[in-house]
């Protein structure tokens, strides 16, 4: 599908959809559980879907009670590794689905066969298949199709901290199922941090308590413990928040509601760089701790007119669902906008007015979002290619943003 906008100021209330990482933690952490758990503001996007559908895979039940709550009934401790088969899990375009599911998978039912769409089956696993060498557990990755086969034993596991930090979650998951403790060591600094706090939290509301690292050479210690059921409510996603504060740093009056200021996301860090981008002057953004605010800080620095903007600290934006440095720039730029990549790095020349234009959003959810926002503010029509894209996190995006007074025609 493709949307042509015709530039329109946005206003008025909005609540950002619940929280994708928080939500795929819960129903991780409740289906993991001995009992039933019940788990409210919940959003159906097609990411969520995927984690739903491959705990069911791993004997996880979940209906929904009404629009936005499922009760789980969870598998316990229960492993079913008698099977030979292994269980197929689609991660759809997911990547925190298939790295959260490797190790949950290997744990509960000894391995899974792994498929997915886009760009998914390309995105490193290789921290993964390094442990899975050192281990001596299979795994093959062919046409798209990963196999991983093999025990999981308690013991040491090392992981770069600069590449995800959901290799991290994955492990924090599914190692306190095993019968003996764990460590796993950093051997970078950790980037994404939050995303890891954010998986400790979850853990800890399922009563799972893991120890972080403390001084330079520390690591996370996991012990043998079973998940209690929970009874949680997702957040409002402080990512998606995102584009909706660089509508307002492009003059948009939106009000932005229902976001909790102490939320263990750490998107939440958009408050503090909002107000950076609004000031004069030079900025500079590390943008290694929240790697999905990239796309909307790009688009607010695109407009900071006749002030610089770097954003660095971010290498891993190029193994998201596009390579978002590159995407990023290709999109604004295509709207005139003064913007370079580096290596890892973005470097924005503000100006005072985008043009209109032909864009794609690359099948990137965060692209097309970025789009419709700038879209607000250029000169003449935006079409938006593939602009379907946002059902993998937002699906309602498209609505809430002609609710927000946006004007646009679809093409199927
Ligand atoms: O754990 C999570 O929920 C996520 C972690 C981040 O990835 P990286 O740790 O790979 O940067 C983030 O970009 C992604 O959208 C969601
Ligand atoms: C990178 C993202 O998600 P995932 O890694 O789960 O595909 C994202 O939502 O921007």
């Amino acid at each position: 599908m493709d949307i042509t906008i015709t530039p329109k100021k946005l206003s008025g209330p909005i609540t950002p959809p619940p929280s994708k990482s928080q939500a795929h933690r819960l129903i991780i952490t409740a289906c993991l559980g001995a009992g039933v758990s019940r788990i409210s503001n919940l959003n159906f996007s097609q990411d969520i879907r995927a984690t739903l559908f491959c705990m069911e895979q791993l004997g996880a039940r979940w209906e929904q009670t009404d629009g936005d709550t499922i009760q789980v009934t969870g598998i316990g401790a229960r492993k079913s590794k008698s099977d030979s088969r292994l269980p197929r899990f689609d991660c759809g375009e997911s990547g925190s689905t298939l790295r959260f599911l490797i190790p949950i998978a290997l744990a509960v039912a000894g391995g899974g066969v792994f498929t997915g769409r886009g760009r998914l089956m390309e995105r490193p696993q290789q921290p993964y298949f390094d442990l899975f060498d050192e281990k001596g557990i299979f795994y093959e990755q062919r046409d798209g199709v990963l196999t991983v086969r093999g025990e999981l034993t308690p013991g040491d596991y090392a992981l770069p901290g600069n590449v995800s930090s959901q290799f991290f979650t994955g492990l924090l998951c599914a190692l306190p199922l095993l019968d003996g403790p764990s460590r796993i060591y950093p051997t970078t600094a950790l980037e994404s941090w939050d995303y890891i706090a954010m998986t400790m939290d979850a853990l800890m509301g399922a009563g799972v308590v893991v120890t972080e690292p403390h001084g330079e050479s520390g690591c996370f210690h996991v012990s043998p413990q079973a998940y209690s059921p929970i009874d949680r409510a997702v957040e409002a996603d402080w990512s998606q928040a995102g584009f909706y504060y660089a509508a307002n740093g492009l003059g948009n009056s939106v009000k932005i509601l229902g976001m909790n200021a102490g939320s263990v996301q750490g998107d939440k860090i958009i408050c503090p760089y909002y107000a950076r981008l609004c000031g004069g002057g030079p900025v500079e953004l590390d943008v290694s701790q929240c790697p999905d605010l990239v796309p909307p800080l790009a688009l607010h620095a695109a407009l900071r007119a006749g002030e610089s903007t770097r954003l660095v600290g971010a290498a891993r934006l190029r193994i998201k669902e596009s390579d978002r440095l590159a995407t990023v720039t290709s999109e604004l730029r295509r709207l005139g906008a003064d913007i370079e990549e580096g290596p890892d790095f973005l470097s924005i020349r503000g100006i005072a007015a985008l043009t209109g234009g032909d864009t794609d959003s690359h099948n990137d959810h965060r692209i097309a979002m970025m789009l419709a926002m700038a879209a607000t503010r250029t000169s003449g029509s935006v079409t938006i290619r593939d602009a379907g894209a946002v059902a993998k996190s937002y699906p309602d995006f498209w609505s809430d943003y002609a609710r927000l007074g946006g004007v646009f025609t679809r093409t199927e």
